[in-house]
């Protein structure tokens, strides 16, 4: 226990954790000092990523907005990346609420443009903007809520994943789940590893092979999402979860988020390159590129209907 704790105490302080330490000022804020009135709200804002941080509370709302359906594109990932950067820097934030501004889509996920067509380099630059993404917000030291707000496939579902706790609007239209075989493509091993560290093996198993799609009931029953709540609750209710996580000292749960983390976050910092390798050249092959223009077309033609 002792090594491990001691292996806890160098990764807070390494890359990914840096912020571990740097915002542990303990439960400066209980649930009784909640307030949440409009003077106290920072905001800053993106084209596609709005933020509202209530300094008061230490409570962040980071809202996607990249219309239609805030897919993953590269510009969208850097802004995001910018943003969180920000966030994270910022030792009044203790806790960041991930959200979409759209309705009825929390992240369509991965933008399929950017991957379909596009020159090696590009998809370089684009893999690699989502290892960052991933890596600051699984491997952050603040609270991390997801409130997903309506549809959450794929990457979005990644993005959902990387969170502490996750909210969803309780809604059979809504659905999330790691769906990348319905589109001819696979999720790579980092995306697998969250589902498979949130449902279970077995579940992960079924999950990532029929690349399964769970509405609100179903993403509860497996453990998808931890809470299901209407429509009007979901941000109340995403601030409410922030502050009771609060009342937990800060470095204690950071050291312990750090060790729960660890070997995920381990597996792709070592494996970074060959995983843009292998997106890169999965992604050149014909049938790959055939599969996402098919799928491209299959939303397209949906909408033609
Ligand atoms: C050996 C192993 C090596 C492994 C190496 C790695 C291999 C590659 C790994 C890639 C991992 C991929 C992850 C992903 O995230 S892929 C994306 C998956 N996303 C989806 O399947 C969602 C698709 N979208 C939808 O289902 C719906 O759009 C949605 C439910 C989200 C919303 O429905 P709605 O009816 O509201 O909106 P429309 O369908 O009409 O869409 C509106 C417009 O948006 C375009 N669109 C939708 N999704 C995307 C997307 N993901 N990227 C780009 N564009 C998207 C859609 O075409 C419409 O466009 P138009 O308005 O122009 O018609």
């Amino acid at each position: 226990m002792a090594s491990v704790l001691r292996q806890a105490a160098r990764l807070a302080s390494s890359r990914c954790l840096t912020q571990l330490s740097a915002a542990s000022s303990t439960s400066r804020l209980g649930a009784s000092s909640y307030n949440f009135s409009p003077s106290s709200r920072n905001a800053s804002t993106s084209s596609t990523i709005k933020v509202q941080l209530d300094s008061n509370t230490g409570v962040a709302i980071m809202m996607f907005q990249n219309p239609p359906v805030n897919s993953m594109s590269l510009d969208f990932m850097t802004e995001f990346v910018i943003a969180w950067d920000k966030l994270e820097l910022d030792k009044s934030c203790r806790g960041i609420i991930l959200t979409s501004a759209l309705p009825n889509v929390f992240s369509a996920g991965l933008d399929i443009m950017d991957m379909y067509g596009t020159t090696p380099e590009h998809r370089t630059a684009f893999w690699k903007a989502l290892q960052e993404l991933w890596l600051k917000v699984y491997g952050s030291g603040k609270i991390v809520v997801a409130a997903i707000n309506g549809a959450s496939p794929a990457g979005g579902c990644l993005m959902a994943l990387s969170c502490d706790y996750r909210i969803m609007i309780d809604n059979p239209k809504y659905k999330i789940g790691i769906n990348e075989t319905k589109l001819g493509i696979v999720a790579p091993f980092w995306f697998k590893d969250c589902l498979e560290n949130t449902v279970g093996y077995r579940m992960s198993e079924m999950s990532v092979q029929y690349g399964i799609l769970y509405n609100s009931a179903e993403a509860l029953k497996i453990g998808l999402v931890d809470q299901l709540v209407p429509e009007d609750k979901l941000i109340s209710t995403a601030t409410e979860t922030m502050i009771k996580w609060f009342a937990i000292p800060d470095y204690a749960r950071q050291i312990s988020k750090a060790m729960v983390r660890k070997a995920t976050m381990d597996k792709m910092l070592a494996g970074r390159e060959a995983d843009i390798t292998n997106f890169v050249t999965f992604t050149n092959k014909d049938s790959i590129q055939k599969s996402l223009g098919m799928y491209m077309e299959m939303l397209k033609g949906r909408k033609a209907k």
